[in-house]
This record gives C-alpha cells, structure tokens and sequence, in this order.
C-alpha cells in the first residue's frame, strides 16, 4: 500500500469501458508494486459527458465534459488519480495536473460495423458516428455517405445499429477488444483511416503536487505509449484543434525516434493535408510544428474550421 490507514482510490467514470480501464490500472499498479486486492479502490465519477447523450460532444463543451467532474474530485482529494482514455483528455490542461503514466498502448486502428467493407456499403448509405474525424474519413472514401449523429457508449452505438437506423458505424478497436468484443466489425487499415490521436491509449493522471502518487504511478508507465501519444497531442496543439476538427495523428516509435503521421480532413472529405516527419522524442515544440504546417496548408475554408 502507499498510504498505510488507507487505499489508493482511483477515479474512473462508469461505463464498461471506463471500468474496464479502470481494472487494467489497477491490476497493473497492484503487480508493479507487489500489492494486495484491496490497496487500490476504484470511485466511480459520473461525468457530463455521460449524462448527455443526445448531442454531440462538439457542441455542448467538448472534450472537458469527460474530464470536468474527475478533475473537482482529484482536487478536493477524493480520488488520488483518474484513470482517461486519452482521446478524451483535452490537449490543454491546467498546470495543477499531471499526466503521469500510459498503459501499453492497445490496437490503434478503428473497425467498421455492420458491413463488410466500405465498397459493401449500399449506395447512398447512412452511417453513424459523432466524430468529425470519422465523418470526413467516410466521405472521403463513399461520397455519396450521410452522416447521423451517433453518440453513447459502445453498448448504445451497437443496440442502435442493430434497429437499423444505420447501415453501418465505426468504433476504435481498441475499446471493442477491452469490452471483450473483439469478434465485432472489420479493421480497417490505417492508410484509408488514419486514428485519432491518442486512440488506444489509458493515461493516468493525478496532481502535479502530489508525489508519492505520481511517483507510484510513474511505475507503470509504457514509455513508447507515452512519447507517441504526446507527440500526437503535440499536433492537436499546433492546430488549435477542437472536437470540431477533423484531426488524425499516429506517431510510431523507432530506433531513434518517432515517425508521425497526420493529417487534416474536410468535413466533406474532398480535402485531405498530410504530413509525415520525424522527431526525436519528446520535441513537443517539432510535433506542435507540425499542426502548424498542416494548416499553413490548407485551403482557406478547412483552416477556418480551426479558427475560433
Ligand atoms: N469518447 C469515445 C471514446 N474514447 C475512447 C474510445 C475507445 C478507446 C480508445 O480509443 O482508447 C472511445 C470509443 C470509440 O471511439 O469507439
């Protein structure tokens, strides 16, 4: 234990998913540090985001609606630290928190349900995501697709699928395989679907001030995970990027550094700005310049899309 009259408690919202995170954490800490069942408590937070369903992220407050209520629970102490995917965490955090580990990173890729591929899909087909990223990604490849606004958690996503509303939809594998759902959809490779950044990583993250705990979690940590998620949120950076923004990113780790990919997408995918570089890792300021060049650009109308 790290607290002798107490448990480490963890924070983590409460969906399958979120938990099942949760526990990854929890397990990995308690095997790194040789400690008991009970040394690490998970506290389920409720979060803005999970208790609006019916808009989308980008129009009700973003990316801090995930992390809004876990945040007030790190800084009045009733957790020690919060267990995120980080394709939640906003890029611009305020100083007093602390991204102190990554678990190994899971599969990056996205996966397509309900039909076998994009060219299987009907004409005109309807296909439903929330994510600017996704949508243009469909558009760029299957014109002729209507977008519908899809949100919930992947349990919501699937029921709705299986009514019909659409022909089809696209989850991150990385969340199907943790909820034991692997068997569901079809991955899609990388070079039509590039991932958002930080797809399939959980981040840990605590109090800056507080070191005993970020010095416990600092344990677990997954170093290539970390630098190429940082290097991915890096672009964000650069771009100003909001969940308004269709943004993808993928840093790989090589023998000396990392290989980044991004690329700006418009929202009726006809537009596609790419860049590939390399870095060495942790040069936040080369991966931010990155963002910046994306835009540099691009046509007018997608850079107004970062704009405001
Ligand atoms: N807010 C959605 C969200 N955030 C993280 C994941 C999946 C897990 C991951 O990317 O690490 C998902 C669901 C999805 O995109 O299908």
């Amino acid at each position: 234990m790290l607290f002798t009259d107490r448990p480490l408690r963890l924070g983590t919202r409460g969906s399958p998913l979120a938990l099942a995170q949760a526990h990854m954490t929890a397990r990995a800490l308690r095997a790194v540090h040789g400690w008991a069942e009970g040394a690490v408590q998970i506290v389920t937070v409720q979060t803005s985001g999970d208790r609006i369903q019916d808009r989308a992220l980008a129009d009700i407050g973003g990316k801090a609606l995930w992390t809004k209520e876990l945040d007030r629970a790190l800084v009045t102490g009733e957790i020690d630290f919060a267990v995120h995917s980080m394709k939640d965490v906003e890029t611009l955090r305020p100083d007093a928190f602390h991204i102190a580990a990554m678990l190994p990173r899971a599969d990056v890729r996205d996966r397509l349900v309900g039909v076998e591929s994009f060219d299987a899909l009907p004409a005109n087909p309807l296909v439903g995501t929330s994510s600017p990223r996704r949508a243009a990604q469909v558009k760029r490849l299957r014109p002729d697709a209507t977008i519908t606004l899809f949100r919930g958690n992947v349990a919501t996503r699937l029921a709705k699928l299986a009514t019909g509303e659409v022909h089809a939809t696209l989850l991150a594998a990385a969340g199907l395989d943790r909820l034991d759902q692997s068997d569901v959809g079809v991955t899609i490779p990388i070079d039509l679907m590039l991932p958002a950044p930080s797809q399939g990583a959980v981040g840990i993250e605590t109090l800056a001030a507080n070191d005993a705990v970020v010095a416990a979690l600092a344990a677990i940590n997954d170093r290539d995970t970390f630098d190429a998620v940082m290097a991915e949120r890096g672009v964000l950076k650069g771009l100003g990027g909001t969940c308004h923004s269709p943004i993808a990113a993928l840093a790989r780790v090589e023998a000396d550094g990392l290989y980044l990919v991004a690329e700006i997408i418009s929202p009726d995918g006809q537009e596609t700005v790419r860049e590939e570089a390399r870095l060495l890792r942790g040069d936040e300021p080369a991966a931010e310049a990155i963002g910046q060049t994306l835009l540099e650009r691009a046509s007018p109308a997608l850079r107004a899309l970062f704009e405001g």
